[in-house]
């Protein structure tokens, strides 16, 4: 699915996908160099991190094992509910692992903060936490984020892994919706 797929829907392309993927080799040249000779883990956040899980770990040079997580705190529109329930945990033991969770992205912080205090109670070696997108105007729970890909500003974006009511997560970019979409909401 691409642009001219979506017809009105799409209001704007706000990072095209040559800079999302120049960014994700970037990322993962600094995992690399931080991670070498470690036995490193990396936990993709379902659905919205599937993308970027699939697209980072092909961008490293490392070793790496992954694993899923599925938390949803989100319903089926815009707005998170602030409660956050497991859907399904990991298949590993992380105890004494070097572990890093990869988001698609950090919102209000409520899904990250609650996922790094659980997975912090099982023991790890390290927990860090890689995100392609963060929000700094919307963030409600401060975060301590190793790997950054783009800060954007507090607008509701689509593409790459993000959904709309379970639509748009195969869209190669990040972009924002026209305004008719969202209906009444
Ligand atoms: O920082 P927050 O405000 O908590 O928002 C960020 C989270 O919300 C989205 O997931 P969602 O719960 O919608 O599920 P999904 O990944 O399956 O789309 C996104 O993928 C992050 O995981
Ligand atoms: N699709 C989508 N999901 C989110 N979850 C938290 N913030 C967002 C966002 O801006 N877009
Ligand atoms: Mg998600």
């Amino acid at each position: 699915m691409d642009a001219a797929d979506m017809g009105t829907d799409l209001e704007k392309v706000l990072i095209p996908e040559e800079e999302l993927q120049a960014k994700i080799k970037e990322l993962a040249g600094q995992i690399d160099a931080d991670y070498a000779g470690r036995n490193l883990l990396i936990v993709g956040v379902l659905k919205g991190a599937v993308m970027i899980m699939a697209d980072l770990a092909r961008a490293l040079h490392i070793e790496v094992q992954m694993d899923w997580m599925a938390v949803s705190s989100y319903g089926a529109g815009t707005k998170s509910s602030g409660v956050v329930r497991t859907l399904k945990d990991l298949d590993t033991d992380i105890a004494g692992r070097d572990v890093l969770v990869v988001e698609d992205i950090i919102d209000s912080g409520l899904t990250l903060s609650w996922l790094i205090h659980n997975l912090r109670s099982r023991d790890p070696a390290s927990v860090e936490i890689c995100t392609l997108l963060r929000k700094p105007e919307a963030v409600k729970v401060p975060i301590d984020v190793k790997y950054v890909g783009f800060d954007i500003p507090n607008e509701f974006v689509i593409g790459y892994g993000l959904d709309y009511a379970e639509r748009y997560r195969n869209l190669p970019f990040i972009g924002t919706l026209a305004r008719h979409v969202y209906g009444a909401e």
